[in-house]
C-alpha cells in the first residue's frame, strides 16, 4: 500500500457519538474513512466504491452487521469485516466469525485494541500504538506457503473435508480447535492454517502445553522481566510475544491446569499480556489455534476445563479422524513418508511397500496414528535394506492383529522383565546412574507401546504430562526425530 493511497474503510453504526469516535480514531491512523448509519446506506456505499475494510456494529436499525457480511460474501467481494458486538454476547461473536468476519470486538470498545485489530486486518502496524511493531519473520518460521498442506497426503473424504476447512478458516482470525488422537496430524493442520493465512510471513509458534512444568507456565507464556524471580537474569519474551503478528499453536490444551486456563482466557479476551515482574501490559496480536486429543466438552462437565475458555477456543472445530478410520489414506501417506525418508537419506528412488506389506498394515489399528506409521516405516526401511519393504520388515507380530474391532487390540505381549542382578556395583554418580536407569525404562515402555506416549506412560503409572516432562528432561525423542 503506498502512502499516496491510504486504505479506504467503511464504518457502520447508528449511534452518532460512537461513529464519530471510530472515525476520528481511524483518521488519526491515516486511513480514508467513510461512514453509514444503516444497512441500506452502507450497502449503497459498498455498491458504488470498493473498500479494504468494513467495520460494522452488529445491531443496526434495518438489520444486522451480519447481513452486510453475507451480502459481501454472496457478491464475491474481497472486503474484510470487523463486527462490534454487545458485551458478553459470545454467540453473536461466534456467528460473526462464522459469517466470515475477520474478527470481532466487544463493547465498550477499547480503542487501543480497535486500532490493533484494524491494523491487523489490513496487514499493518498501528501507527499510534505503543505496541511493538510487527517484526519481519524469523527465518526459522518462514516456510514457503502451502508446505504443510502439500505434506498432508491422502484423499479420504475426511481428509478432504479437513483441507477444505483449513482453506476456509485460514483467512480469518477465528480461533480454531483441532481435535484428534495423538499423531493424527493436528500440528500439520495448524501449520497449514498459518501458512495459508495472511499471517504466513510472521512466526508460527508451537507450544506443547502438556510438556511444561506447571510452575513455569506463566513465565513461558507471557515472559518475564529481569529480577522477577530468582534466576531471571534478563528480560525474556514469552510465547505470546514470540508469536506476535503470527499464530500461536497450543497443543494438548486440555492438559493446561485450571489456574493457567484463567490466565490464558484473560490474555485471549484482552489481547494483552503482562510479563512476570512487569508493571504494564503489552498488547498482542496473535491468532490462536489449539489442539487436543481429549473430549474437551467432557472435561468441561468434569470441571477440569473452563467452559468460557472452551467457547473462546472452539469457535471452529476441525476433527482429524484416526488413521484406522480412513485406511484409504494409508497407501498415499505411506508413499509420502517413504519418499521423505529416502529424501532425508539421499536415496533414490524411494523404497516401496510390497502389496502384502500394505495389506498387512491395513489390518493394524495404529494407536499412534500417522506418527506411528512413520516410526514403523523408518525401522522397516532400515531392516529391508533394499527397494521393497516386505511384511517381515514391518516387525508387527500377529498378536497385534485382530479381525473383530480394532479398538480391542492389545499391544504385543510384553517381553519378560530382566531379573535384577544379585549384586549391582555401587555407582560413583548416583544421579547419572538413576537417570540412565529411568531412560532405559522409558525407552523400553515407549518401544513396547509403539511410541504412544499416553499408553507407555500409563503402563508405568505416569500421566502424559509426567511422561513428556521426563522424556524432555532425559532427552528422549518421541520416536519421530
Ligand atoms: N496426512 C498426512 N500425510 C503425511 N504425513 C502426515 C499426515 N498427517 C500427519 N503426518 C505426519 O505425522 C506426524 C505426526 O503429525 P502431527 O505432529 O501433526 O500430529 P499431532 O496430532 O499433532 O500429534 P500429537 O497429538 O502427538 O502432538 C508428523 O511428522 C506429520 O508430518
Amino acid at each position: 500500500m503506498s502512502a499516496a493511497t491510504p486504505p479506504r474503510l467503511l464504518v457502520v453504526d447508528d449511534e452518532p457519538d460512537l461513529r464519530t469516535l471510530y472515525e476520528l480514531t481511524l483518521l488519526r491512523e491515516g486511513y480514508d474513512v467513510e461512514s453509514a448509519e444503516t444497512v441500506a446506506e452502507a450497502w449503497a456505499a459498498l455498491q458504488s466504491r470498493r473498500f479494504q475494510l468494513l467495520i460494522t456494529d452488529m445491531r443496526l436499525p434495518d438489520g444486522t452487521g451480519l447481513d452486510l457480511l453475507r451480502r459481501l460474501e454472496d457478491a464475491g467481494r474481497g472486503e474484510k469485516g470487523i463486527v462490534i458486538t454487545a458485551y458478553g454476547s459470545a454467540e453473536n461473536a461466534v456467528e460473526a466469525l462464522k459469517a466470515g468476519a475477520y474478527d470481532y470486538l466487544t463493547k465498550p470498545v477499547d480503542l487501543r485494541q480497535f486500532r490493533a485489530v484494524v491494523a491487523s486486518a489490513l496487514g499493518r502496524t498501528p501507527a499510534t500504538d505503543g505496541a511493538r511493531a510487527a517484526r519481519p519473520a524469523d527465518a526459522r518460521h518462514t516456510l514457503p506457503p502451502r508446505r504443510a498442506l502439500e505434506r498432508m497426503a491422502g484423499e479420504s473424504a475426511a481428509l478432504q473435508q479437513v483441507r477444505s476447512l483449513v482453506g476456509k478458516v485460514a483467512r480469518s482470525m477465528a480461533p480454531v480447535l483441532v481435535h484428534g488422537e495423538s499423531g493424527t496430524g493436528k500440528e500439520l493442520v495448524a501449520r497449514a492454517i498459518h501458512e495459508l493465512s495472511p499471517r504466513h510471513a510472521m512466526p508460527f509458534v508451537a507450544v506443547n502445553c502438556g510438556a511444561i512444568p506447571e510452575s513455569l507456565l506463566e513465565a513461558e507464556f507471557f515472559g518475564y522481566r529481569r529480577g522477577a524471580f530468582t534466576g531471571a537474569v534478563e528480560d525474556r519474551e514469552g510465547f505470546f510475544q514470540a508469536a506476535q503478528g503470527g499464530t500461536l499453536f497450543l497443543d494438548e490444551i486440555g492438559d493446561l491446569p485450571l489456574a493457567m486456563q484463567s490466565k490464558l482466557l484473560r490474555a485471549v479476551q484482552e489481547r494483552a499480556v503482562r510479563p512476570l515482574g512487569a508493571v504494564a501490559e503489552q498488547s498482542v496480536n496473535v491468532r490462536i489455534v489449539s489442539a487436543t486429543h481429549k473430549d474437551l466438552s467432557a472435561e468441561v462437565h468434569a470441571g477440569r476445563f473452563r467452559q468460557d475458555l472452551f467457547y473462546r477456543l472452539n469457535v471452529i472445530e476441525i476433527v482429524v479422524p484416526p488413521l484406522r478410520e480412513r485406511l484409504e489414506d494409508l497407501p498415499a501417506i505411506a508413499a509420502a513418508v517413504l519418499e521423505r525418508i529416502a529424501g532425508d537419506a539421499g536415496v533414490s528412488p524411494p523404497p516401496v511397500l510390497s502389496a502384502q506389506a500394505l495389506a498387512h498394515l491395513s489390518r493394524y489399528a495404529f494407536p499412534g496414528n500417522v506418527r506411528e506409521l512413520e516410526n514403523l516405516l523408518h525401522r522397516a526401511v532400515t531392516l529391508a535394506g533394499g527397494s521393497v519393504v516386505e511384511c517381515r520388515d514391518l516387525g508387527l507380530p500377529e498378536a497385534v492383529f485382530a479381525d473383530s474391532g480394532h479398538q480391542e487390540l492389545e499391544p504385543p505381549a510384553p517381553a519378560p522383565l530382566r531379573p535384577a542382578p544379585a549384586e549391582v556395583p555401587l555407582p560413583d554418580d548416583l544421579a547419572a546412574y538413576l537417570d540412565q536407569v529411568e531412560r532405559e525404562i522409558l525407552e523400553r515402555a515407549l518401544e513396547r507401546h509403539r511410541y504412544n506416549r499416553t499408553a507407555a506412560g500409563a503402563s508405568l503409572g505416569l500421566s502424559l504430562r509426567q511422561m513428556r516432562y521426563r522424556m524432555a528432561r532425559l532427552g528422549i525423542g518421541s520416536g519421530d526425530d
